[in-house]
């Protein structure tokens, strides 16, 4: 089976040579010596890492919900405090923190690991909290068409935290909300208090 169609493989997508010259680079700017013994690896390592951490850009996400079961059940399905690291676009340095993904089923609902393995796809690009939040709601309202959707990601943006205004423990929290959570104030109390209910 070629490479690009192995279902372990990470895309091939990433230039990976493109990004070790341009690590060679930053190395040389910064004012180190790309060539002495310990950053000799140094490019490959970070190709390889941005391989992994952008590798959302050459995935469709949306392939996750095309198999849904029947089922009658139509009230909140809340999915808590998914894991999630994503890149700031504008310091290509990481915010962290939790995803927490609700939906209520118009005759039928996805496996509940399907929502973790959007989360990590959409997480993977450079992006800003607020799209990669946008991006989540959009794309179960659009696949599932359920009766209603709640995304809200709670983060901490290390831009923030080690370097610049130097904050750490700050929290980013952002919400989307679509259907029936939009109109309708307690379903979205409702699910809100369930996110909030930390044991
Ligand atoms: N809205 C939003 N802003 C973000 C996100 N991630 C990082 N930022 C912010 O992006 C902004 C970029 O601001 P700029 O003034 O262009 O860059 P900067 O001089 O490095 O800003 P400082 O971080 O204030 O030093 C900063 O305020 C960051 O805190 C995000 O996910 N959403
Ligand atoms: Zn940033």
């Amino acid at each position: 089976m070629p490479e690009e169609n192995h279902p372990s493989s990470v895309n091939n997508s990433v230039d990976k040579p493109r990004i070790e010259s341009a690590v060679r680079e930053i190395l040389a700017a910064v004012g180190e010596d790309p060539d002495r013994e310990g950053l000799l690896e140094t490019p490959a390592r970070v190709a390889r890492m941005y391989e992994e951490l952008f590798s959302g850009l050459h995935l469709d996400p949306a392939r996750h919900l095309k198999k849904v079961f029947t089922e009658t059940y139509d009230e909140l399905v809340l999915v808590r405090d998914i894991s999630f690291n994503s890149m700031c676009e504008h310091h290509l340095l990481p915010f962290l923190g939790v995803a927490h993904i609700g939906y209520i089923p118009r005759g039928h609902v996805v496996g509940l690991s399907k929502l973790a393995r959007i989360v990590d796809e959409v997480s993977r690009k450079p992006q800003v909290q607020e799209r990669m939040t946008e991006t989540l709601a959009n794309l179960l309202d659009t696949e599932l068409e359920p009766k209603g959707v709640i995304v809200v990601l709670e983060a901490e943006h290390s831009c923030m935290s080690i370097r610049g205004i130097r904050k750490p423990g700050s929290v980013t929290i952002t919400s989307a909300v679509r259907g029936l959570f939009r109109k309708n104030e307690s379903s979205r109390a409702e699910a809100m208090a369930l996110i909030n209910n930390k044991k």
